[in-house]
């Protein structure tokens, strides 16, 4: 898929991950709606874009990935400006082992909510013109991290959910391809405040310190490329990106049936 003129949202956009995969975009010529919660943030990327590309190509909405309602007036204000929705990336996530629940509703719950209500939009069953949803998942939906079960229970579901619904979309004709990202550890802010969100278990600091020793930090230019091949390449769906400092490949799931 050529990103010239492609509209694409990205949810967290304005911090960290989301922002490199805006960036990107933005880069190869996709017009960008930029959805946050952190309104500073958010205002001051489209600052930056609008001088380097123009004040044509980019959109920041204030909407919260757990508000249903909000992400639909998202998404309905994205494509009544840029005229159609042809990528989503829904990115936005969260550390929390204490409040475990909200992790699960913005990391997990987040990405079915906006997965659902982009079909609308982007599915030719309805009236869309198909396109590509990237989910950001992690190294932790491929396996476990200790320290954040319920982080890895939203990973790997996450890995599931995208898995069937590249199925589904074949299936019955979505138009639609979609893959999801799996990087180890980036440096961002939600890296920076593990200490501070692991809850009850954060007597394993020290282990998941142990663990980004021997891993290594992913740099984020390798993140951003990745998502970049999974939206432009048409021969990836249902494929999940595992992104190290030593290398990119394409996840090889066991296979049950044929
Ligand atoms: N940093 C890592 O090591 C790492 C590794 C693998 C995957 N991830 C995943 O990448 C994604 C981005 O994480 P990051 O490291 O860039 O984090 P970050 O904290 O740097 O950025 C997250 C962005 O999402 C926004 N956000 C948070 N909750 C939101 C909500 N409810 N609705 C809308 N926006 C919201 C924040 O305001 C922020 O701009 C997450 O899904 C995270 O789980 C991160
Ligand atoms: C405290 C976590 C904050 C950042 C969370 C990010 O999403 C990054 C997650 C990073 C690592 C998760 C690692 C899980 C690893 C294990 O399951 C291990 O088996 C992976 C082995 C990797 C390999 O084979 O190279």
């Amino acid at each position: 898929m050529a990103l010239q003129g492609k509209c694409a949202v990205v949810t967290g956009a304005a911090l960290g991950i989301g922002r490199a995969i805006t960036e990107i975009l933005m880069k190869n010529g996709a017009k960008v709606a930029l959805l946050d919660v952190n309104q500073a943030a958010g205002k001051s990327l489209v600052e930056v874009l609008d001088k380097q590309y123009g004040r044509e190509r980019t959109l920041f909405l204030n909407c919260d990935v757990e508000s249903e309602e909000q992400i639909k007036a998202a998404f309905q204000k994205t494509a009544d400006t840029f005229g159609g929705i042809d990528i989503l990336c829904n990115n936005a996530g969260i550390l929390d082992e204490k409040c475990w629940e909200r992790a699960v509703s913005v990391n997990l719950m987040g990405v079915i909510r906006g997965t659902y209500l982009a079909l609308e939009h982007m599915s030719k069953l309805s009236g869309g013109r198909g396109g590509v949803i990237v989910n950001t998942a992690s190294l932790a939906g491929l396996g476990p991290l200790p320290s954040c079960p319920v982080y890895t229970a939203t990973k790997h579901g996450v890995v599931g959910f995208t898995r069937a619904m590249a199925a589904a979309s074949t299936a019955s004709g979505y138009g639609i391809r979609f893959n999801t990202l799996c990087p180890g550890f980036v440096q961002t802010d939600l890296y920076t405040s593990i200490k501070t969100n692991l809850g009850q278990f954060s007597d394993l600091a020290d282990a998941t310190q142990q663990m980004v020793e021997q891993l290594g930090v992913v740099n984020m230019s390798d993140v951003a490329e990745s998502v970049l091949e999974m939206v432009t390449d048409e021969t990836k769906n249902g494929e999940a990106c595992f992104v190290s400092p030593k290398e990119r490949k394409y996840v090889d799931f066991p296979k049950f049936m044929g």
